[in-house]
């Protein structure tokens, strides 16, 4: 692709932080429907890398492939340091336990308190965690890092939407995951709600030295957190590098995210 070469990613070369997500040339197609067709990427340990890409154009089928949910026709997914190809559903199961991820609509079960709420993963993960005799201070921490200590025995009913990302974000935190994985963490969001979901976005990853992999269509949301973008069109990483080179390129495809 020439407008790639146009578009060289400067602030990469010298990074020799290790990868934490390797993708290469990622090829994936439901039929005729060929959605990804060589998609690379690399995200570094306490890094963000943000995903953007209009309506359809593979974002979600590439996230499930980096999870497990979706089999690629052919390429390779690394995830610290272990090719998933290669995993048995227990390793895969147990790599899982440090990938934490806030998907579309937070969904918290709404039958169960926050308290419960926050408990469930840790059930899930034993082998990870431990025995843990009392929950109560892993919950509290977690609801302290998004500031909603004060709701652990509310039901996710008498929370607003904001509340309820936040809550979502803490069950993540539960597992202390070494990467977490974002599908439009604003989306749905007033301004100053996604403001505050993005200001918990950094102090989380400066906290924890986690990385971070979003995906979002928000392009304000980019401009605040991204390290670096990677924009996906045709079913490549058709560009990347920082929200400013980016933001500069005069290649139309690229112009076109940023076009308010
Ligand atoms: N299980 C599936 N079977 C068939 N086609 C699928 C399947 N999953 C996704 N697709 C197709 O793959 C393409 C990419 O879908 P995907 O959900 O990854 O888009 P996206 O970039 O995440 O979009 P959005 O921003 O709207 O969520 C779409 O054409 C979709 O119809």
């Amino acid at each position: 692709m020439e407008n790639q070469d146009q578009i060289k990613p400067s602030a990469l070369k010298n990074d020799s932080r290790k990868a934490v997500i390797e993708i290469r040339d990622l090829r994936k197609s439901f039929g005729d429907n060929h959605v990804l067709n060589g998609f690379n990427m690399t995200l570094r340990e306490g890094g963000n890398l943000v995903i953007m890409g209009k309506s359809g154009s593979g974002k979600s089928v590439m996230i499930k492939c980096v999870v497990g949910l979706v089999k690629p026709d052919s390429g390779m997914v690394k995830i610290l340091g272990k090719e998933i190809n290669n995993l048995d559903r227990g390793a895969m199961d147990e790599l899982r336990s440090d990938i934490g991820f806030l998907f579309q609509g937070s969904a918290l079960y709404d039958s169960m308190t926050v308290r419960e709420n926050l408990e469930f993963p840790m059930r899930r993960h034993k082998k990870k965690l431990g025995v843990i005799k009392d929950t109560e201070p892993l919950v509290l921490e977690a609801l302290e890092n998004v500031g909603l200590a004060h709701t652990m025995d509310l039901m996710p009913s008498e929370l607003s939407g904001g509340m309820k990302r936040r809550v979502a974000l803490a069950r993540t935190l539960i597992l202390k995951p070494k990467v977490i994985l974002y599908d439009e963490p604003t989306s749905g969001l007033d301004p100053i709600t996604s403001k505050e979901i993005i200001e918990l976005m950094h102090s989380i990853q400066k906290k924890y030295g986690t990385s971070s992999l979003i995906i979002t269509h928000d392009v304000d949301c980019a401009r605040v957190i991204s390290e670096r973008m990677i924009l996906l069109v045709d079913g490549i990483n058709y560009a990347e590098g920082t929200y400013a080179e980016l933001s500069q390129s005069t290649d139309p495809k690229v112009e076109a995210f940023f076009k308010k």
